[in-house]
């Protein structure tokens, strides 16, 4: 049985895993006659790694809240595209992901809790736990390639690793 805790998600230590999509650290340019801040180039999506694999798409999730401590049972992979998640509602949500090649890193798996109004685009092929919300109706656009339905590789965890709810 392992135990796991969420880190505050932050651009850098998330780097290998996927993008932070938020304005932090960053300088916004004005367009739009200057109603509005551009916070540009936040993440690079790479959604049609495969010609045959049709439009990337849009999904509207609406989550149930997950219950803690969570176990973590299995983790996913999509090798054909990135995945990104967008709060709608500016709720703050966990990422679990996991190093690795062909096999999740188990023992490097890491977990992070969003700030309000973060969203994050996961690095095509990044192993990861599908969606860990925290309230019940929490709304996330997702954007998926488009071979979503086939493209979404599973493992079983080989051990019980619970995740805690965050302070
Ligand atoms: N299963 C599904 O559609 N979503 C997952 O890929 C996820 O990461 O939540
Ligand atoms: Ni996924």
């Amino acid at each position: 049985m392992r135990r796991l805790t969420c880190l505050e998600l932050n651009a850098a230590a998330f780097a290998p895993f996927g993008a932070v999509i938020d304005g932090e650290g960053r300088a916004p340019e004005s367009i739009n006659d200057g109603t509005t801040q551009r916070y540009a180039d936040l993440a690079r999506l790479d959604l049609c790694a495969n010609a045959g694999d049709g439009a990337p798409l849009i999904h509207l999730y609406v989550a149930s809240a997950r219950r803690f401590p969570l176990r973590l049972a299995r983790l996913e992979r999509h090798r054909r595209a990135s995945q990104v998640f967008i709060p709608l509602n500016g709720q703050r949500f966990i990422i679990v992901v996991a190093p690795g090649g062909p096999l999740p890193d188990w023992e490097r798996m890491q977990a992070f809790l969003s700030k309000p109004g973060q969203a994050v685009s996961l690095h095509r092929g990044c192993w990861h736990h599908g969606l860990v919300a925290l309230n019940d109706s929490d709304r996330f656009a997702v954007i998926e390639g488009g071979a979503y339905r086939t493209d979404t590789e599973e493992l079983d965890a080989p051990e019980d690793i619970l995740l805690e709810l965050p302070e």
